[in-house]
């Protein structure tokens, strides 16, 4: 150990211990290292205070390196322990606890303040910047006790502290300089569109306004503006920029500007003193984003591991707004001036905007509102610099030049080059996530987190990460995505399938015991899932467990807003009768049903029926429960058909009614829903169906993982075929191999873009494959039978209806449209 180098770092935050993990990749060996951190507690992401103070993370999931990390490391750390003196001469450092300790080489990597407005006021009590753990804790402690916050500074920082005073419960005033939010990042459109969404959450705004005095006695209790108008405030938070924390380097000699002068190797102009993150400056800029501060660790690392490495030249940043829910993107150059053209596309509707600005025929800059998808590749675009000439407008749409179809999640993944920087803060591309999925085996989020660092630091690229993972995982046979079903278990939903095929787990809860659950009772997310796994495999046997179901399945009924239910008889095919019609009124007449509707799946609801008249209504009904409750068929819809359409080639009234006489009562992982068109133009609405069918000039065509909810998707064609029969049989393997692979709770069109429609067209183009699966269908619903009758001739279950109380459901209910 004698002949190790002596290495200290002087700041225990994100950029200093970022760049010493990577050196201690590199040169495990090369030094004896020791840390000096003026805050009293190991690294932490500073970037998740934002996520802290929203409610949305706790302070222990924060720590990125906890004190095992540095023992394992053998890495002297001080805590709460600044470094107050540098001797150069002597090469030691001096600390506020009276420590001195030498070196070889030292890293600055001291970090920023908040800048405090300097306003008369500004000491008093309740008055902070946001920056640190204790001023996450004493804008929580104040909310307990206070009302009203005025934030100063509508920057990044000012909207996420903000959007967690409001969580918190406060009333927020967010006081701007300027006359648009986020003007460092956005351009005028961008921050009104802004300013809008956020009017919409609650947040208040002073646009405009400077902010010249900070009133109270000790506390603070108002902000008064140049132009004489003042608001109250029990708690003020300055969130108005940073000041690099550079007195230390200058007190010692080293050159000073703004931050601490570096070259392209992070030196300073001392020998054996370099510095890195936000107080240094190089090229006359100073970073407050860590993705350029992790660039220039990079740099730093290779060279005191005596690397040779390419000189840090500068970054080009990007910035996306965190917690407050809107998605808003900002990149490069994003103001136009007399050399760039810009691209603007604004939908007020859908509260859409993009930017994208261009030098030369390349993007130097774009702002993304309202759809942040295009943010990373755009990115990727303005960092390499290429040309861009000819590909303006498809950059701007989305869409290949000459219109041609928007690319699904999957075809946007697999379209990405594999260099495209896909976690901005930490510079993961593509191919290195693709490589250690694949090459080292990192199947989950944690392991990959932990591999790679992708979205460790601000977790904005967590879902392309994640699709990254699923994309790679899928592709090579050996690797499977393992993320438990639910905090309960680290078991995945094939893991815990085919341990209670193999093991013969015959109830909810000798499932839970048997495979370890932590959580003795199961939780909501498992516990319904595991009831839905038990009844697919064990068809007649398994005795449904009730209290494992949802309210609305467990009422057979759709619970309303204002505690009511509803009653949705089973229409067959959207095909009535006078008589149904009939009795459909006289129930809605004799119960005072407040409101009869049309679904969009052509059936008839009655909605705000009372609980207790839910079993009456139904035995006067006397007609089947169209199960708009369930994870179940919910219904087939269908156009009049070649009955008495003259486009019609088909009977697609008769054929919807076959459809859905056959699966009615079938238990899925989620609600499905069936359309029977009698020709392309499609009027059932077949392309946003779980399986849509159009009839042809003598052929039908299946469609299938179609949805018309919250995320549209048009479904996939899985075959043609000539005959009624050929339908009934491909729906039925369709349905059952849906029944049997996919997760609880995950719609077809989910479960397709998972497992690629192409692996279920070579699943199902097995003649005897179809044929076991038609019967294991037939054999599950054979065992079913109408709810409501089963209900309404028992006098135990009836008196679920009577008793108000009944609190055995699990709470929640799942999204009812019919
Ligand atoms: C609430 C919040 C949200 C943010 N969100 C994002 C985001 O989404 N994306 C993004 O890219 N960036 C974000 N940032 C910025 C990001 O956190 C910083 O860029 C990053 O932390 C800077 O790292 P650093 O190591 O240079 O400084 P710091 O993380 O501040 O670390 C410096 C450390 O040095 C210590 N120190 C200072 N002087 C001394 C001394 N003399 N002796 C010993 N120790 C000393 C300080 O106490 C501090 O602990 C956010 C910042 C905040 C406050
Ligand atoms: N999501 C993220 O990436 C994120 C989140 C939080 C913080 N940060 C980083 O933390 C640092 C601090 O953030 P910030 O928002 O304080 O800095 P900022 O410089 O981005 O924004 C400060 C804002 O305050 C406004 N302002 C300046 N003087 C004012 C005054 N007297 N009254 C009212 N408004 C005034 C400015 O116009 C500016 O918009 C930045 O480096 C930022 O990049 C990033
Ligand atoms: S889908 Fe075709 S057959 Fe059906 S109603 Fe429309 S036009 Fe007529
Ligand atoms: S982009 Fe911030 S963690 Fe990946």
């Amino acid at each position: 150990m004698e002949n190790r180098k002596k290495l200290v770092l002087v700041g225990n935050g994100m950029a200093g211990v970022w760049m010493l993990e990577h050196l201690l990749k590199l040169a495990p060996q090369k030094y004896d290292i020791t840390i000096f951190g003026a805050e009293p507690h190991p690294n932490y992401n500073r970037i998740l205070l934002s996520s802290v103070l929203a409610g949305g993370a706790d302070m222990n999931d924060i720590i990125i390196n906890d004190l095992d990390w540095y023992r394992e490391q053998g890495i002297e750390l001080y805590t709460g322990d600044a470094v107050t003196a540098i001797d150069t001469q002597q090469k030691q450092v001096h600390s506020a606890s009276g420590k001195q300790v030498a070196y070889d080489e030292l890293i600055l990597a001291t970090g920023s303040s908040a800048f405090i407005l300097p306003v008369a006021g500004a000491d008093k009590d309740g008055v902070i910047g946001f920056r640190d753990i204790k001023d996450c804790e004493t804008m929580m402690d104040t909310a307990k006790q206070y009302k009203k916050a005025a934030v100063i500074g509508g920057g990044l920082l000012g909207l996420e502290a903000a959007r967690g005073l409001l969580n918190l419960g406060m009333d927020v005033t967010v006081i701007h300089i300027n006359e648009h939010l986020m003007d460092r990042q956005l351009d005028r459109p961008a921050g009104l569109m802004l300013q809008q969404e956020l009017e919409q959450q609650g947040m208040n705004f002073l646009l405009g306004k400077r902010t010249v005095e900070l009133t109270g006695k000790r506390r603070v209790t108002g902000v008064r503006f140049t132009d004489g108008t003042a608001i109250d405030a029990d708690l003020v938070v300055m969130a108005v920029g940073i000041r690099p924390n550079v007195e230390l380097a200058a007190t010692s000699g080293l050159r000073v500007n703004r931050g601490i002068v570096v070259d392209d190797y992070m030196r300073t102009n001392v020998p054996g003193i370099s510095a890195v993150g936000e107080c240094a400056e190089h090229r006359g800029i100073g970073y407050g984003l860590v993705a350029p501060l992790y660039e220039q660790g990079t740099v730093l690392a290779k060279r005191l591991a005596g690397i040779d490495t390419p000189p840090y030249e500068g970054s080009v940043t990007s910035t996306k707004l965190k917690v407050s829910g809107v998605d808003v993107f900002s990149a490069g150059e994003f103001q136009d001036s007399a050399d760039t053209r810009a691209l603007r596309m604004q939908d007020d509707i859908d509260g859409i905007y993009k930017k994208l600005v261009i030098r030369d025929g390349r993007l130097i800059g774009a702002v993304l509102f309202g759809d942040t998808s295009d943010g990373a590749p755009l990115f990727s675009l303005i960092k390499s610099g290429e040309s861009v000439q000819g590909r303006e407008k498809e950059l701007l749409t989305g869409q290949p030049a000459g219109g041609g179809a928007t690319a699904s999640p999957l075809q946007r993944l697999e379209a990405m080059a594999d260099d495209e920087i896909v976690c901005g803060c930490n510079g993961v591309s593509k191919g290195a996530i693709g490589e250690a999925v694949i090459g080292k085996g990192c199947n989950t989020m944690k392991s990959l987190k932990a591999c790679t660092k992708a979205s460790a630091s601000c977790g904005g690229c967590a879902p392309v990460v994640e699709g990254l993972l699923q994309f790679y995982a899928g592709d090579n046979a050996g690797v499977a995505v393992k993320e438990g079903i639910c905090g309960c278990t680290s078991l995945d939903r094939d893991e815990i399938v085919s341990e209670i095929k193999r093991m013969g787990l015959k109830t909810v809860k000798e499932t839970m015991n048997v495979l370890g659950w932590s959580e003795p009772e199961g939780c909501s997310k498992c516990r319904p899932a595991l009831n839905y796994y038990l009844g697919m495999l064990w068809p007649g046997e398994y005795e449904d467990e009730k209290e494992s179901r949802f309210t609305n399945e467990r009422y057979h009924a759709n619970i309303q807003k204002d505690g009511t239910y509803s009653v949705v008889p089973r229409i067959y095919g959207g095909v009535t009768s006078p008589t149904d019609l009939k009795k459909i009124a006289d129930v809605a007449e004799k119960y005072n049903v407040p409101l009869v509707k049309f679904t969009g799946g052509q059936r008839l609801d009655l909605l705000g029926v009372r609980k207790e008249d839910l079993p009456h209504i139904w035995e006067e009904l006397d007609m089947p429960s169209g199960h708009a409750y369930g994870k179940t068929l919910r219904t087939v819809k269908t156009c009049v058909g070649d009955t008495f359409c003259r486009f019609g080639t088909k009977d697609a009234m008769g054929m919807g009614i076959q459809l859905e006489k056959a699966f009615e009562r079938m238990d899925a992982p989620a609600k499905v829903k069936l359309a029977v068109s009698g020709c392309p133009r499609n009027c059932a609405e077949s392309g946003i169906k779980d399986v849509g069918i159009v009839a042809l000039d003598g052929a039908w065509e299946l469609y299938v993982g179609g949805n018309g909810g919250v995320k549209i998707r048009a479904g996939e064609l899985l075959c043609t075929v000539k005959t009624d029969e050929e339908v009934m049989e491909w729906t039925s393997a369709f349905l059952q191999y849906y029944r049997e692979q996919a997760r609880w709770n995950e719609r077809t069109a989910a479960w397709i873009e998972r497992v690629g429609l192409a692996h279920v067209q070579e699943v199902l183009a097995d003649s005897d494959t179809r044929a076991a699966l038609v019967a294991r269908l037939q054999n599950t619903l054979s065992y079913t039978s109408d709810p409501w009758q089963n209900i309404i001739q028992n006098d135990e279950l009836r008196k679920n209806f009577t008793d108000l109380n009944d609190s055995a459901a699990l709470a929640g209910t799942s999204p009812s449209a019919p």
